[in-house]
């Protein structure tokens, strides 16, 4: 089977030469303490910043792929919820087409409870609201590969489940989502983690296989304890 994604990818010294290979309705959690190279490595892959050596998306160099349809193939989330313009949230999902399909936009509205909010500038928005809409403008082109940077940050618990779900059905469809996240708990939720440390990914494999691996601990420092996770000593 063609990977969705396959690349080598390094952003000395930040990030050193990683391979990632992504199949299709994979879910896959990218983890790592504060500054492991966690956004490198997301911009690296969606050939935004770094090296990308022999970067393919869905068996075609990205290179050869015109900017209009790379953008229907993978779309990248960046965790910074900042928008500094007031354009409307109907108009913010909107820009993940390309082309317009105001009906894709009421789905994604609805699907995102943000029907009310539709007219809104989206820098009047919470947080929380900015980040659904943001989201739903990854999402509008149904893209193949998703790379999402701590998406769900600053959701309440709800829109942490219900944003799972929805990525649950976009990974059924077929797509691979890569999601960074730091709220460890969730891991049961996907199929895969990547993990880094120090800007090298020191694990790729099931989460079960990796929490009973003491690759965990030596990464992060802490321990489950049945309730959590304590600090090891
Ligand atoms: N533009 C830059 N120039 C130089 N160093 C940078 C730049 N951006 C990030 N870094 C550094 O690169 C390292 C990796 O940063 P990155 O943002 O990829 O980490 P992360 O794993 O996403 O972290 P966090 O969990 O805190 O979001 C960090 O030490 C950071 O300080």
């Amino acid at each position: 089977m063609t990977a969705l994604l396959h690349a080598s990818v390094a952003s000395p010294p930040r990030l050193q030469v990683t391979e990632v290979s992504l199949a299709p309705g994979e879910r896959i959690a990218l983890i790592g303490p504060n500054g492991s190279g966690k956004t490198t490595l997301l911009k690296a892959l969606a050939g935004i910043e770094g090296q990308a050596t022999d970067l393919r998306l869905d068996g075609e160099r990205l290179s050869d792929i015109p900017p209009a349809r790379r953008a229907a193939l993978l779309a990248f989330l960046p965790a910074s919820r900042e928008v500094r313009w007031p354009i409307p949230v109907r108009d913010v999902i909107a820009l993940g087409l390309n082309r317009p399909d105001p009906e894709r936009v009421d789905e994604l509205l609805d699907r995102l409870s943000l029907t009310e909010l539709a007219e809104r500038p989206i820098d009047l928005l919470s947080t929380g609201e900015r980040a659904r809409a943001l989201l739903g403008r990854a999402l509008a082109s149904r893209p193949k590969i998703l790379l999402l940077d701590e998406p769900l940050s600053n959701l309440d618990p709800a829109w942490v489940l219900r944003t799972l779900d929805l990525l649950d059905e976009v990974t059924h469809e077929g797509s691979a989502v890569v999601l960074a996240l730091h709220d460890l708990s969730l891991l049961g939720r996907f199929d895969r983690v990547l993990m880094l440390d120090g800007g090298r990914l020191v694990a790729d494999m099931p989460p079960a296989a990796l929490l009973a691996s003491p690759l965990f601990g030596d990464a992060f420092g802490v321990e489950p304890d049945g309730a959590g996770w304590t600090l090891r000593p």
